[in-house]
């Protein structure tokens, strides 16, 4: 279907993807939740028009970030996508695309927090454009509906037991007040665990959060960085953290693939597996579109 293919880099960069590999190692010793930004940023570049590393354009030039969009609050690391790229340009010059880096640092991001490994094809090209206008028709907020949030992912061809299998990825990382509150105050939701909701307003003890605070809850407090399918234990017992995240286990369309998760890790990581796939190789540009930027956070000059 695609025009993707394993080990792309083969002839052109042989190291391509055990630098990257290498890199993704290296970073996570030194700052672990970058491992958690590599899954996130696949989401968000993959989700809106292609997996071509539109998320990664900087304002300047006449584009917008994407990360300017409030839908992109509390995105972190980038910085670091750049080590990555310095290390692939010294070795091989304007050869390995932005996209792809985004594709495998996800990958390899997986298994350092202790989830499966997962083939993934490359040679994605990089997109001379940012979407940040019309984000919000792809990318669900924290408290849209659950028919909503599956037509999204259905739009680009992700069925609905993948979809519960992707957002298990909140079963790592951090979620900040501001996103939370909302089920908080003025009263506590009663799809809340009590004593978990105390814990919450623990951590956010005001309805009034200031965005800048960097007040937050992590997703998962039993484990919380490790990809694993405590996510759904942990919805089954009334502590997910988003709307959306509750809603996974309540929508009777849903909640079957919930319990199966919650019960079967091997299940959960298979069915990760097959779902960042989809996600990945949603309409990348191949051949002559697009380029392979230099810097990711802009586009060449030509
Ligand atoms: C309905 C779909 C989704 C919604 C509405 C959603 C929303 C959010 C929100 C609001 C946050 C917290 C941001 C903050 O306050 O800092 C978050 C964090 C996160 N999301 Fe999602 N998300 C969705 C799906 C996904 C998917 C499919 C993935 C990856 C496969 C993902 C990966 C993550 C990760 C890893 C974090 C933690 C980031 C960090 O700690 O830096 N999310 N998400
Ligand atoms: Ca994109
Ligand atoms: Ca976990």
């Amino acid at each position: 279907k695609s025009d993707l293919q394993l080990n792309y880099y083969t002839e052109s960069c042989p190291n391509a993807e055990e630098i990257i590999k290498q890199e993704v190692i290296k970073l996570y010793k030194e700052h672990g939740n970058t491992a958690v930004s590599w899954i996130r940023n696949l989401f968000h570049d993959c989700m809106v028009q292609s997996c071509d590393a539109s998320l990664l354009l900087e304002t300047a030039n006449g584009i917008e970030s994407e990360t300017t969009s409030q839908r992109s609050f509390g995105m972190r690391n980038f910085k670091y996508v750049n080590t990555i790229k310095q290390a692939l340009e010294t070795e091989c010059p304007l050869t390995v695309s932005c996209a792809d880096i985004v594709a495998l640092s996800a990958r390899d991001g997986v298994v350092m927090l202790g989830g499966p490994h997962i083939e993934m094809k490359t040679g994605r090209r990089d997109s001379n454009e940012s979407y940040a206008t019309v984000i919000e028709d792809f990318i669900p907020n924290h408290n849209d509906t659950m028919s909503l949030v599956l037509s999204r992912f259905q739009s680009i061809g992700i069925d609905v037991e993948a979809t519960v299998a992707l957002l298990g990825a909140h079963s790592v990382g951090r979620i900040h007040c501001v996103n939370i509150v909302n089920r908080l105050y003025p009263t506590v939701d009663p799809t809340l665990d009590p004593e978990y909701a105390e814990y919450l307003k623990g951590r956010c003890p005001s309805p009034d959060t200031d965005p800048k605070a960097v007040q937050y809850a992590r997703n998962d407090r039993i484990t919380p960085m490790v990809l694993d399918n405590m996510y759904y234990k942990n919805l089954l017992s009334h502590k997910g953290l988003l709307l959306v995240d509750q809603q996974l286990a309540s929508d009777p369309t849903t909640s079957p693939f919930v319990e199966k998760m919650a019960s079967d890790n091997g299940y959960f990581q298979d069915q990760f597996s097959r779902a960042l796939v989809l996600l990945s190789e949603n309409n990348p540009l191949t051949g002559d579109q697009g380029e392979i930027r230099k810097d990711c956070r802009y586009i060449n000059n030509n």
